[in-house]
């Protein structure tokens, strides 16, 4: 018999051949294994919001599709914790049980019921998806990593998605910049950093051509993404995967998309003079990270390990830089990079740093006011400056963990919290660097060293000494635009679409400043290697993974821009 009640729904069924006491009581469903003297023994709970589907019959999806339908069971699928992983976050994996009831009529009122608590406890879930595959990123197993792990997955759970097999770099942004996304819940990329860049170019820059936000202008507040962003790892660094979900794993993270997970995310935009080059969320390095991907790009063929060779080939080159850097400190008071604590899942600094970021946020509408100032208040503060020779200049919104450093650039930085960490390394002896390099792969403070410095900052800018200023570029002056406007304004790019001519009345404020004139650095191809004739004394800069065109850069956080599928690193010591 089966009862149901306003609150609960109760009745006896059978994994094999053990009796359980089955239960849906609010958020969570519950079976209780009952021994033959009636004793209640083990209970196993799954919150109804990882519930991943419920099917009539004996369904597995693993390793193939296989369907007995029976009139007395239903099969259930959740999300299922792993215990190890090669993370630093648990991986998850898809959990099957299947129930066999007393009557077909109990088994239909246990689908029945199952999936109206589904409904009800998981309102965020997506239903649609557009999804673009990078072919050629990490190992290229993007298609069969998306076709063999994603898409069951994604059927289970009833969600429908465009899939798109890019052909060319920018591809995915340009597509999101221009193309009608009506009824998409999200967009998901199946490939590395790079992939992820792009889709967070189209979605930034598209939700502010929509809003009439110029993001030229770096004191503008940038209107916060509603569209989410997921991510399926398939590239050679994976980084922002790795950090907001602990792991590097295709099927942790599907999982993680299907249940609707969502984690706020800072972004830091790059500015040369008073144009917009490039949005950031991983690293912007100068020097030595600048330096390896340079040379990297060059051995692309190598796959991921280009960057282990690369990253040998510029520590031996033994180069530093000279600069100056200045930045506005983030308020010391609220957190510090060495305060030795961890973002984690549910983290206290970033969710108490929403009502700072957005005081004009109305929660009851959800809607952010349109009468207050455009201008953000974030920028206030004074510059600080630091001058001298540096090996290395990075700045991470996040800490930036990886495969090959677990706890990342910056192991204490948050990923929400509206400020990033800006680590200055000064010249130092090869053995001190290595010292400095070889602390992000073990438990050793990185910034315990004399010739390190790490601040949490909301802003930073960077400027060449005196007589090292940036070359004229070669092709001319011509004016940088963003994403948005480069798509907008060449309608040989993308047919369809129905934003440009709005958009493009947007922007002309920012042309009727007149045509940003501009230089920039000339790249002669970097000469890197032992071989390496004379040190230049100047480097260029890594914009998560992307070299950038110029030196002269100002960078501003911007807290909470955009959100992922995720739910942050949760403690895997937590049960
Ligand atoms: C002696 C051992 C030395 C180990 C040094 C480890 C330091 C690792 C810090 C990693 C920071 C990673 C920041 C992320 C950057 C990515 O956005 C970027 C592009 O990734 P993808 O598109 O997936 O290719 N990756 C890099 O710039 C590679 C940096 C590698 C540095 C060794
Ligand atoms: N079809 C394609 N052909 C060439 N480049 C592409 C294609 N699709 C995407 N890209 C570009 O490839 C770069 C690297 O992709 P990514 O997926 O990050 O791999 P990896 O982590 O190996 O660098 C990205 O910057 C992206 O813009
Ligand atoms: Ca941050």
């Amino acid at each position: 018999m089966m009862e149901i009640d306003s609150v609960r729904v109760e009745s006896s069924l059978w994994i094999g051949n053990k009796r359980y006491r089955a239960f849906l009581s609010g958020w969570y469903f519950s079976w209780t294994e009952i021994d033959k003297r009636n004793r209640e023994k083990k209970t196993i709970s799954v919150p109804v919001s990882e519930v991943i589907g419920v099917k009539e019959g004996q369904v597995e999806i693993q390793p193939q599709k296989k369907v007995e339908d029976t009139d007395l069971d239903f099969t259930l699928f959740y999300v299922k914790r792993g215990s190890k992983g090669n993370g630093i976050g648990a991986p998850r994996s898809l959990g099957r049980t299947q129930f066999c009831c007393p009557s077909r009529d109990v088994r239909d009122q246990w689908i029945t019921q199952l999936r109206t608590a589904l409904k009800t406890h998981s309102p965020s879930r997506p239903h649609r998806l557009l999804v673009f595959i990078n072919p050629f990123g990490g190992k290229k197993r993007g298609k069969q990593i998306f076709h063999s792990l994603v898409a069951p997955l994604f059927e289970l759970a009833g969600i429908s998605s465009h899939v798109v097999v890019t052909e060319r770099a920018n591809q995915a942004r340009d597509y999101i910049l221009k193309k009608d996304l009506t009824g998409f819940d999200g967009v998901i990329c199946v490939g590395g950093d790079g992939m992820f860049s792009e889709l967070l170019h189209g979605v930034i820059g598209r939700t502010q051509q929509e809003a009439g936000i110029s993001e030229h202008d770096p004191t503008a507040m940038l209107r916060p993404c509603d569209l989410h962003i997921g991510i399926i790892p398939a590239g050679s660094t994976d980084c922002v995967c790795f950090t907001t979900v602990g792991i590097n794993d295709p099927v942790t993270s599907t999982l993680h998309i299907i249940i609707g997970d969502s984690q706020p995310l800072d972004v830091c935009s790059v500015h040369y003079q008073s144009t917009l080059v490039h949005y950031s969320v991983s690293m912007v390095g100068y020097g030595f990270y600048g330096d390896v991907l340079a040379e990297s790009e060059r051995h692309r063929w190598m796959g991921p390990l280009r960057y282990d060779y690369s990253g040998c080939m510029v520590y031996l080159c033994n180069r530093s830089y000279p600069g100056l850097v200045q930045y506005i400190p983030a308020d010391s008071h609220i957190s510090s990079p060495r305060d030795n604590t961890r973002c984690l899942s549910g983290c206290r600094v970033c969710s108490e740093s929403k009502e700072r970021l957005f005081p004009h946020f109305d929660s009851s509408s959800s809607l952010y006011s349109t009468t207050v100032s455009q201008y953000s208040s974030e920028l206030e503060g004074e510059w600080v400056t630091v001058e001298g020779r540096f090996k290395c200049i990075s700045l991470t919104c996040i800490s930036s963990s990886c495969p090959r450093s677990p706890k990342g650039l910056s192991p204490s930085a948050h990923l929400a919290d509206g400020t990033a960490d800006l680590i200055l390394v000064r010249e130092t002896n090869p053995l001190g660097f290595l010292t400095y390099l070889h602390r992000h792969t073990n438990t050793q403070d990185q910034f315990d060293l004399p010739f390190v410095e790490v601040h949490r900052v909301k802003a930073v800018r960077f400027s060449l000494p005196p007589g090292e200023e940036e070359e004229e570029y070669e092709e001319g002056d011509r004016e940088i635009q963003t994403s948005a406007e480069r798509v907008l304004e060449d309608p040989e790019k993308l047919s369809g679409g129905n934003t440009a001519g709005h958009s493009q009345q947007r922007f002309s404020a920012r042309k009727e400043r007149g045509n940003v004139t501009t230089s920039r650095v000339k790249r002669r191809g970097f000469v890197c290697g032992p071989c390496c004739a004379k040190p230049r004394s100047i480097s260029v800069w890594n914009c998560d993974g992307e070299l950038l065109p110029h030196t002269e850069i100002s960078c501003r956080v911007h807290g909470q821009l955009v959100r992922l599928f995720a739910r942050g690193i949760e403690d895997s010591a937590v049960p």
